[in-house]
């Protein structure tokens, strides 16, 4: 294991972090009261007051009062955010809680309350504090998950949620960086119990990874890998594009009743393209959301040996559905429609999802 030795984050290391987002009208920062994501105020404030120029700072706190320390977390942040003179917004979660999937319930109800902060504020950019040890963690819970190429390339550095964009400036930087940062500054922050909670998923992957990181299996490594996996995935979705567009020539798109796509041609594509080819049109064109990897898979390799069979005489013609959508081969045409109404009762028999 190469030993990582924390160095605070300097402000010129700051300015580049942030650089790409200097022409922003605003930035609303998402500030919880933990290490990361006080550090990443304090470097943003250093950062704008460096500028003399930029955008708008906000600070805003979500309290999801589901911890008696909360609130007082809350004015923690907002009086620091004073002394660094930033203007700060605490932001309640008063809907009734789930009575399972509290962390993915309040996860929603976060991004939801900062989104409209951001409109409030006229901020095009939300940013919050992920750091690569997050990064880390979250490649390793997508490999548990049997996740592809694009889950395993876990965070994005940003993404667009209700016309904001959500940011992670810090997703390069190690944690134990931004509490050398903390450290050097003298700045307190809060402790969250429910990080250490062996009860959950990431708390018991964090300790997984001192033993991994022992073998190389390291927060950098794994947060280059997702790194590498972007570019990559990047490159793939430009390839399926492309064919996808190649594949109109030879006929209508997959969802014309009359058309459909020349079977052949999509079998002649490699396989990785033909998949994303057939994720995209079962998400465009079924009602029950983006279809599981596996049965894509699945489905696609019965779709391989059927236009493969498709030459010789008395082949059959093969309808499957799945995720709401109905996939087809007749006579050399592949199309994906919606698919029909599910009957009640009886043997539909055909039915792959
Ligand atoms: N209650 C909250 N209010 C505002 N922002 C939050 C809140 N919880 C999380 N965030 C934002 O989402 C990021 C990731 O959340 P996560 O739960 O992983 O971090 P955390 O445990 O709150 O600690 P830290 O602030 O050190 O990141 C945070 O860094 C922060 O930017």
């Amino acid at each position: 294991m190469r030993d990582h030795q924390p160095q605070p984050v300097s402000l010129q290391q700051a300015r580049r972090l942030f650089a790409p987002w200097l022409d922003a009208p605003a930035i609303v920062l998402a500030v919880s009261g933990g290490p990361d994501s006080v550090a990443m105020m304090w470097l943003a404030a250093r950062w704008r007051r460096a500028l003399k120029r930029g955008p708008a700072l906000h600070v805003v706190t979500v309290d999801h009062r589901l911890r008696p320390a909360s609130a007082q977390e809350a004015r923690a942040v907002k009086k620091l955010a004073g002394e660094l003179g930033l203007p700060h917004r605490t932001l309640r979660w008063t809907d009734d809680k789930p009575s399972s999937g509290v962390p993915a319930a309040a996860r929603e109800a976060r991004y939801a309350l900062l989104a409209k902060a951001a409109r409030r504020a006229g901020a095009s950019h939300v940013f919050t504090a992920h750091t690569r040890d997050d990064q880390a963690e979250t490649v390793l819970m997508r490999l548990s998950r049997g996740s592809g190429i694009t889950g395993l390339c876990a965070m994005a550095p940003q993404t667009e949620r209700d016309g904001i964009m959500l940011a992670r400036p810090l997703l390069e930087i190690a944690k134990a960086d931004l509490i050398a940062t903390l450290d050097k500054a003298a700045i307190d922050f809060a402790v969250d119990p429910s990080n250490s909670d062996p009860r959950f998923t990431r708390p018991r992957l964090r300790r997984l990874m001192v033993e991994l990181a022992e073998e190389g299996c390291d927060a950098p490594n794994l947060a280059r890998l997702a790194q590498r996996l972007r570019r990559a995935d990047q490159a793939l979705q430009l390839m399926a594009e492309g064919a996808e567009r190649f594949l109109a020539l030879t006929g209508a798109d997959p969802r014309d009743r009359r058309g459909g796509w020349d079977a052949q041609g999509f079998a002649a594509l490699p396989a990785e393209i033909q998949l994303r080819l057939l994720l995209r049109w079962l998400d465009r064109v079924g009602i029950e959301g983006p279809a599981e990897l596996g049965k894509a898979e699945a489905l696609l390799a019965e779709l391989t040996e059927a236009i493969a069979a498709s030459g010789k005489p008395g082949a059959p013609r093969m309808r499957r559905t799945l995720a709401g959508a109905l996939v087809t081969l007749d006579r050399g045409r592949l199309r994906v429609e919606p698919a029909p109404p599910r009957r009640q009762s009886g043997r539909g028999g055909c039915t792959t999802s």
